[in-house]
């Protein structure tokens, strides 16, 4: 807390100046002013606690302004330092009723039964192995089965066969063949866990399956017989109210032998909580809880013995001081388990907080921890670190790395790609132009008295700078998603707000470019999911989804939670649905989206794992199409300032996690300025794309569209890839020259023809090396290049190889030349008329070309200008190489990227898009940077920090 109150308070000399520039600057209008003063009268007497029935005031009307404002303070203030809050089923008439009025497409939604009643799970289980019993017998009639009975029968396992991991853990095998292998990794890691008595933590990436690890080794210890409980004992899962469902339904699908009974009021149970939990600890069921409900029913759940108390999303319990995190600690078993694909998301506090719950004592006292390991860590973490602050920073997080590794096991989803083979994803970030009105209003407001008692350095006005802060940060933030949501609050007359302009999507900067994309979107057939932090936006938006005709399902605080799982289903499986559009608390954490193809983050959270999270919603196992993210930014505005502390925050989760080599590249006095309104520059660019300007989509030089440039690192990482393919590629002409001597053939063509195919369908050479994923010895295609090198020098023939190699690449060029050569004349001519005109329609409608297939050439030609001049400059023909070897592979991006492509040319034409960063590549900028002079007094440092987290936990 302390961190932001610091990061704030500096904002404000400069913001100061700022708005003076601004105000003798910018004029802004009658309407604007009139509002600012309004609502900051408003929010004087609401946000302070000064009460709020002022004269001339409806106290109704002000009461809703209350409850709305209160909540979007608190809602900016769980971004960061509560778990958020999901829980309980909000009704959005008691936020706004003007509101709630567009909300008209409530869904007759079935519920999910969990086995609360033990009758029905008693029945539940026959039937099952009834329908399991005809499917694998001579009474089986051809119907069609349930998926958890075909799945079952997929994995060809007969359903009581068990399949034993050392030390005897029985994993029924119609499960583990099922798995994929990092996930069997993962099992046989919770089992290790498990014979040692300690905690750990599952922080798989989102989407990988971290859910169905855990139910597989539940499983097996159902099956055991053995320790104080003789197998599986009584156990807690804690989870999200959203997904509390949707563990009922991985339950009953992947093992449904289990008993798992929901502990909330929409559960199955009759009669009271108590009833339940004694009815399924003495039966050694599961009890799924929400977080809320944990701390509900506490001392009831305390008051016994439990084997396992798991925490999905368990980063709920991140900040140390609330309820539920303390409270989480008091339950008495070395068994606890924590699963999280954002483990680390603000600061280290929130790590130590996570160890604190599974192996309390591993990171010290939590004073200790955060003297000797956070401070040192995020100091060195600043542009203006020195470097022994570097070094120390670096060493340290060594240590912590280390410390923490054996109880937590993270994979990510390119290390395990291999095996799960996700499509693509693409994921940009949009700076998207204010409209003039919306201009105006943040301009006024920034002039408010409110903003203006902010900056007041003597704080005349004796109130609290963190609240005042907060609820004028979200009133700017108000004013980006969309002027009525501000002009609302400055309402008097709630009665003169004219329902049918309310919203309308041409008032708003980013609903011009959301109106753009699903237009777009909808012609190519693809869906989309829609998050926003607020739901009053939600139903500006979903107003806006009903204006248009399209269908959509809305998810946010107000549906039942038993519902929420099967409207995610129905959405999954119904195609006629464009939209699928949530809240990012409700809808972005743990559920599974797959349905929808393309993702629209509305607006930015504080948090960068919020908006990652709620991204991997369709990003994950079970997609097959390649999956488009768009992050929208207000350019200048508030929304780029939290988008820079998103990536300084990155940049510390990375430095652990990842790589603790990592360096910052965010200087502090880039992240100020937030009271302040920035116009992009001549070029469109923002603060933030100047920044990262190599990162940029560079969609107006029509000679070099949508080339992004690549920064130094990945040119090497390609460099290095190239070779060991060239290395590879020379070691099978060398076997092949040897195995074919006999073979020679005299017709040219013929030869090339089999020179083709050997680099097409290289034999693969195997040796066994050690997978880091599966962790044991497998057998893995041959493809290091020392061992090819090896093979070239065993050989004498190394110069004759590599002509041949060579000889071969350019007869692959050649070809591809002549094929692209008709087509490429015809491009020429478009180029040109392109270049000549620089009229935006003429450009639109060359890409709508390009998008109808009709100017493939474009592309072709633009790959074969890359590529030449990368072959030129840095790696001599292995580019080629790549395009042999992966050619359907490219053909594939090449067609997503002209989607893509499409789409952004459509935004930039129309001006409503000022700007697009490539945010994996602003995430991953931070490059290696090796420090040798300090590191040994670092290191000692480091090791001094190690000694005294370990005094400090007695
Ligand atoms: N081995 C598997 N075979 C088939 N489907 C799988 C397998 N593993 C995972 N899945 C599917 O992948 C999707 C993601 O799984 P799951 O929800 O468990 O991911 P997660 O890691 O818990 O994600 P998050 O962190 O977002 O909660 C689910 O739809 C699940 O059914």
């Amino acid at each position: 807390m302390g961190d932001i109150n610091k990061y704030l308070e500096s904002q404000l000399a400069l913001a100061k100046q700022r708005v003076n520039k601004n105000h003798n600057k910018n004029g802004v209008s009658e309407k604007s002013k009139t509002a600012a003063e309004l609502i900051s009268k408003k929010q004087s007497s609401v946000s302070f606690g000064k009460g709020c029935s002022k004269a001339g005031q409806n106290s109704k009307e002000a009461g809703i302004v209350q409850k709305s404002q209160s909540i979007t303070a608190v809602s900016d203030e769980d971004s960061e330092y509560i778990p958020s809050g999901d829980e309980e089923e909000l009704h959005i008439a008691e936020i706004n009723p003007f509101l709630a009025s567009s909300s008209r497409s409530r869904q007759n939604v079935k519920k999910i039964a969990d086995d609360g009643d033990a009758q029905m799970y008693d029945d539940r289980i026959k039937q099952w192995r009834d329908a399991l019993t005809i499917a694998t017998t001579s009474k089986y009639d051809g119907s069609i089965l349930t998926a958890d009975i075909q799945y079952v029968l997929d994995s060809n396992a007969n359903p009581d066969e068990k399949h034993e991991l050392q030390n005897g853990l029985l994993v029924p095998n119609f499960i583990w063949k099922q798995l994929y292998k990092f996930q069997r990794t993962g099992v046989k890691w919770l089992w290790e866990l498990h014979q040692v008595q300690a905690g750990g933590m599952l922080g798989d990436e989102m989407g990988l399956g971290k859910t169905i690890q855990i139910i597989a080794f539940l499983a097996g210890l159902s099956n055991t017989d053995m320790g104080s409980w003789g197998g599986l004992g009584p156990s807690i899962i804690v989870a999200p109210a959203t997904v509390i469902y949707q563990w009922v339904s991985h339950f009953h699908f992947w093992c449904p032998h289990l008993r798992v009974a929901v502990l909330h009021h929409s559960g199955s149970h009759a009669g009271n909580h108590n009833k339940l939990i004694r009815d399924l600890h003495d039966s050694h069921g599961i009890v799924l809880i929400t977080y809320a409900g944990i701390v509900k029913y506490s001392k009831d759940l305390m008051s016994r013995k439990w084997h396992y108390i798991i925490l999905d999303e368990g980063h709920k319990i991140r900040n140390p001081d609330t309820q539920v995190s303390k409270l989480v600690k008091k339950f008495e078993t070395p068994h606890k388990l924590l699963i999280t694909g954002s483990p680390m998301q603000n600061n280290l506090q929130e790590l130590w907080s996570l160890f604190d719950f599974m192996r309390p004592g591993l990171l010290g006292t939590y004073n200790a921890f955060m003297e000797h390991f956070a401070q040192p860590i995020t100091q060195g973490g600043y542009a203006n670190a020195t470097e022994f602050q570097e070094a120390t920073a670096m060493e340290i997080a060594k240590a912590l790395k280390i410390i923490i590794t054996p109880y937590m096991l993270r994979r990510t989803k390119s290390e395990v790609q291999e095996h799960i083979k996700l499509p693509e994803k693409n994921e940009q970030v949009l700076f998207c132009a204010l409209t003039r009105e919306q201009r105006d209003l943040y301009m006024g407001y920034l002039m408010s008295t409110t903003v203006r008692s902010i900056l007041d350095k003597e704080n005349k006005y004796g109130e609290p700078l963190r609240a005042r802060m907060l609820v004028a940060l979200s009133t700017l933030r108000k004013i980006c998603n969309h002027p009525d949501l501000y002009l609302y609050e400055a309402q008097e007359d709630l009665e003169a707000i004219d329902e049918e302009k309310f919203g309308h999507w041409k008032r708003s900067g980013k609903m011009t470019v959301v109106n753009s994309l699903l237009k777009i979107w909808q012609k190519q057939g693809h869906r989309a999911l829609i998050f926003s932090q607020s739901r009053a936006m939600l139903c500006v938006l979903e107003q806006y989804l009903q204006s248009q005709n399209f269908k959509y399902l809305k998810m946010d605080g107000s549906v039942l939670v038993s519902q929420r799982q099967s409207l995610i289903k129905t959405f999954n499986e119904n195609a006629e649905y464009l939209v699928f559009l949530s809240t990012t608390r409700v809808g972005g954490l743990g559920v599974n989206l797959t349905g929808a193809d393309r993702v629209i983050v509305y607006d930015p959270d504080w948090n960068p794992a919020t908006d990652d999270q709620a991204k991997e919603r369709a990003w994950r196992i079970g997609q097959e199409r390649t999956v488009t993210v768009y992050r929208l930014l207000c350019a200048g505005t508030i929304e780029e300032k939290i988008y820079q502390r998103q990536i300084f925050k990155h940049f510390l989760s990375n430095k652990i996690l990842v790589d603790p080599n990592q360096k910052n590249v965010l200087t502090t006095s880039t992240l100020q300025g937030l009271f302040n309104y920035e116009e992009p520059n001549c070029e469109g660019d923002t603060e933030t794309a100047s920044l990262f300007k190599h990162t940029k989509v560079n969609v107006n030089d029509p000679n070099k569209n949508y080339d992004i440039k690549l920064n130094e690192r990945e040119i090497k990482r390609k460099k290095i890839e190239a070779m060991k393919r060239m290395a590879k590629a020379i070691s099978m002409k060398i076997s092949k020259v040897v195995n074919d001597t006999k073979q020679d053939t005299k017709d040219p063509r013929e030869e090339y023809k089999k020179k083709r195919e050997l680099l097409l369908n290289p034999p693969q050479m195997q040796v066994p090396e050690i997978n880091m994923v599966d962790d044991k010895i497998t057998v893995i295609p041959f493809d290091s290049i020392m061992s090819e090198l090896d093979i070239i020098n065993k050989h004498s023939k190394k110069d004759y190889e590599e002509n041949l190699l060579k000889e071969v690449l350019k007869t692959q060029e050649e070809e591809e030349v002549e094929d692209g050569e008709i087509i490429d004349e015809q491009t020429e001519k478009n180029n040109s008329v392109k270049s000549e005109s620089v009229d935006e329609e003429v450009r639109v409608t060359a890409s709508v070309k390009n998008y109808d297939g009709k100017q493939l050439a474009t592309k072709k030609k633009k790959t074969k200008k890359r590529r030449h001049s990368v072959s030129e400059t840095e790696v001599e023909n292995l580019v080629a190489i790549k395009k042999v070897k992966r050619k359907k592979h490219k053909e594939e991006k090449d067609a997503r990227h002209n989607d893509d492509d499409y789409v952004l040319s459509k935004l930039f034409a129309k001006s409503s898009v000022k700007s697009a960063l490539q945010h994996d590549e602003v995430i991953g900028l931070a490059e290696k940077e090796k420090r040798h002079k300090l590191k040994e007094e670092a290191a000692k440092k480091a090791r001094d920090a190690i000694r005294a987290i370990k005094f400090s936990y007695k």
